[in-house]
């Protein structure tokens, strides 16, 4: 499988952009017109510095408004082919892609269309030249591939193709099975892009919100299915039109498109084994068994608080490491460990971020495979060198550098070996387990985080929701494993005047701005906090009257919940019920909630009130705020 990206769709200087492609591995480039001329470079030596990357150009692009003029129009377009095969000829470029015309004096017919391309065919062959033909779907008269088709059809030319583009295909809604019924010698080029499914013009969603495959809503599997079964085996080429990309971090965003494509045709082949891939075998996507530790950093004075908020919470200091100032916190089969060691990854995570959570263990089937598939995707590893006593536990990076391990039943006893702890810890509180992680980042890393988790493991995105903040919006994003014993919230911070923002700010980076515990009884969940003298984050009577007046809450419910700072939301299958901490450490929290009858949400609606409860407190650095 060869794949290939536009250069249009990362950030940076032509040469800029050559080296985040050469090194996230692609094996060749589209060449954006605008991104050539833009250098300064002669043809002939951007041909060669290209290919001193390793790179092949795999197509140059675009050539607009060719076919269905009349003369003098006609003529011209031709003249101006001709000045473009020199330049493809210096490049060392062989193959041109025409998008449908949108020109206002074409003409239209399929016949005309077909004589113009079998001249241009004609011009491209005395050169050893190729044209492909893209319908755009936006295009004057052809903006349907199956147009486009019958266009190259009827050009019979060995020199003419058809080009397909899964965002025209899909966007226009066009059916990507019709694509099984073009020869797969007659494509000549396939580019992919996926996009978020948002009603409005199609040009301005192609210009602006196109995204990787399997970062958006379109079924680019089913396009590249139906492209794959018709025969085609050439490049697979990403065409990103999108305004993040355009300005964030060139290598990162390459990394993420190299990524797509490799689960892209593994998914092809999986979903439809009797297509011939040409990608090495990796393992599927890796089912997640629900969260087996979370890790702090933490030193001094916030260490200190964090251990008398987890005492609070029902948590039990039951383990201390055999080599290392680390201690295992346990409530049930919750884990919670406590990193105070200098020097190793938790003390530089520490240095940086302050008091955050630096490490996130996963219970797997197969850590081998997990790795293995991590490994193929492009994810880093990550090992320190293992200290006396400790088991190695494979791992890699995660947000903001923070470390996922992985653990299967081979690691079972990690606990008992290296803490002296086996077992379940007390019942404390009555939590049960972890609900979810809450991720904070920017909003342009949002789109990268959900493509690394859904093509990593086996979840699925929630609706993006809008949280709004007194300060701002940020975005959430939800992604869980089909059966929710694994959950991630990703939060988008625009500005650094919102909560999660700040957080953000503040901490530099820190990846976990909150963890949501699971109780089977808030009620008695809460007794208890209160009982151990957890400070709840205080929710104004206003809320407790809204809640009043939007559900049919028992009287007796209501002042139960409004007395322990319980929240509430009902979706269409069932209840849930928070509680939440007040801020620690310079914005970090806890949650409390309990999911009756299968409610899948996280209390969206509840968010600006929660939020603003927490600005109320003031940023509190340090101790919990009273
Ligand atoms: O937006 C455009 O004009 C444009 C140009 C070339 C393409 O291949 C394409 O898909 C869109
Ligand atoms: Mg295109």
């Amino acid at each position: 499988m060869k794949t290939s990206i536009a250069t249009v769709s990362i950030a940076g200087t032509f040469r800029e952009k050559l080296e985040a492609i050469a090194a996230a591995g692609f094996d060749g480039i589209e060449i954006f017109e605008q991104d050539f001329i833009a250098d300064e470079g002669a043809p002939r030596d951007v041909g060669n510095l290209i290919r001193d990357h390793g790179l092949e150009i795999s197509l140059f692009q675009p050539f607009r408004d060719f076919e269905g003029l009349p003369d003098p129009l006609r003529a011209k377009a031709f003249d101006r082919a001709e000045r473009k095969f020199d330049l493809m000829q210096q490049l060392g470029a062989e193959l041109l892609l025409v998008c449908s015309s949108v020109h206002p004096g074409a003409i239209g017919g399929i016949d005309r269309a077909a004589a113009d391309f079998r001249e241009l065919g004609e011009r491209a062959a005395a050169r050893g030249l190729r044209v492909g033909y893209e319908a755009l779907a936006w295009g004057r008269h052809v903006n349907d591939h199956r147009d486009a088709w019958e266009i190259v059809r009827r050009a019979d030319h060995a020199n003419v193709g058809l080009i397909l583009d899964s965002f025209h295909t899909l966007g226009r809604g066009i059916d990507p099975e019709t694509i099984r019924r073009i020869p797969g010698d007659r494509i000549f080029f396939v580019q992919l892009a996926d996009a978020p499914a948002i009603d409005m013009d199609l040009l301005y969603w192609s210009r602006h919100f196109r995204n990787m495959p399997g970062e958006g809503d379109l079924d680019v599997t089913g396009f590249m299915r139906a492209v794959t079964a018709a025969g085609y085996a050439g490049p697979i080429s990403l065409e990103i039109f999108n305004d993040q990309f355009r300005g964030g971090p060139a290598r990162a965003i390459a990394r993420d498109g190299h990524r797509s494509l490799v689960a892209l045709m593994d998914d092809v082949r999986r979903t439809e084994p009797a297509l011939k891939v040409d990608l090495p075998a990796l393992p599927p996507r890796q089912d997640i068994r629900g969260t087996r530790f979370i890790e702090f950093a933490t030193s001094g004075a916030e260490g200190e608080a964090l251990r008398h908020l987890l005492t609070s919470l029902g948590f039990a200091r039951i383990g201390q490491h055999v080599a290392k100032a680390v201690t295992l916190w346990q409530q049930g089969d919750i884990r919670i460990v406590l990193n105070e060691e200098r020097g190793d990854f938790a003390g530089s995570a520490f240095n940086v971020h302050g008091t955050s959570i630096c490490d996130v263990g996963l219970g797997v089937p197969s850590t081998e495979d997990t790795i293995a598939r991590a490994t193929a995707l492009g994810a880093e590893l990550f090992a320190q060198p293992l200290g006396p006593g400790q088991i190695d536990i494979p791992a890699i990076r995660g947000l903001g550098g923070s470390i996922l391990h992985f653990m299967d039943e081979t690691h079972a006893q990690v606990w008992s070996t290296e803490f002296g702890a086996s077992g379940p810890g007390p019942a404390g509180a009555g939590l049960t387990g972890i609900d979810h992680v809450a991720q904070t980042m920017t909003y342009d890393e949002m789109l990268s985080w959900s493509l690394f988790y859904t093509s990593l493991f086996d979840m699925a995105k929630a609706p993006m929701v809008d949280v709004v903040d007194p300060d701002g919006l940020v975005r959430s994003q939800a992604i869980a494993t089909p059966d929710g014993t694994f959950r991630i919230t990703l939060n988008g911070a625009e500005t650094h005047r919102t909560l999660a923002g700040t957080f953000l700010a503040d901490s530099f980076g820190a990846p976990v701005q909150h963890v949501a515990f699971t109780t089977d009884d808030i009620f008695a969940t809460a007794e208890a906090l209160a009982a151990s003298g957890f400070p709840p984050l205080p929710m104004s009577a206003n809320y407790y009257d809204d809640l009043a007046s939007r559900f049919d809450i028992p009287p007796d419910m209501l002042a139960r919940m409004q007395a322990r700072h319980i929240l509430y939301d009902r979706d269409s299958t069932g209840e849930f019920f928070q509680t939440y901490s007040r801020p620690f450490a310079g914005g970090l929290f806890f949650e409390v909630v309990e999911r009756r009858d299968g409610y899948s949400g996280y209390g969206a609606p509840n968010a600006p009130f929660r939020i603003a409860a927490q600005k109320r407190l003031g940023r509190v650095k340090g101790m919990p705020a009273n």
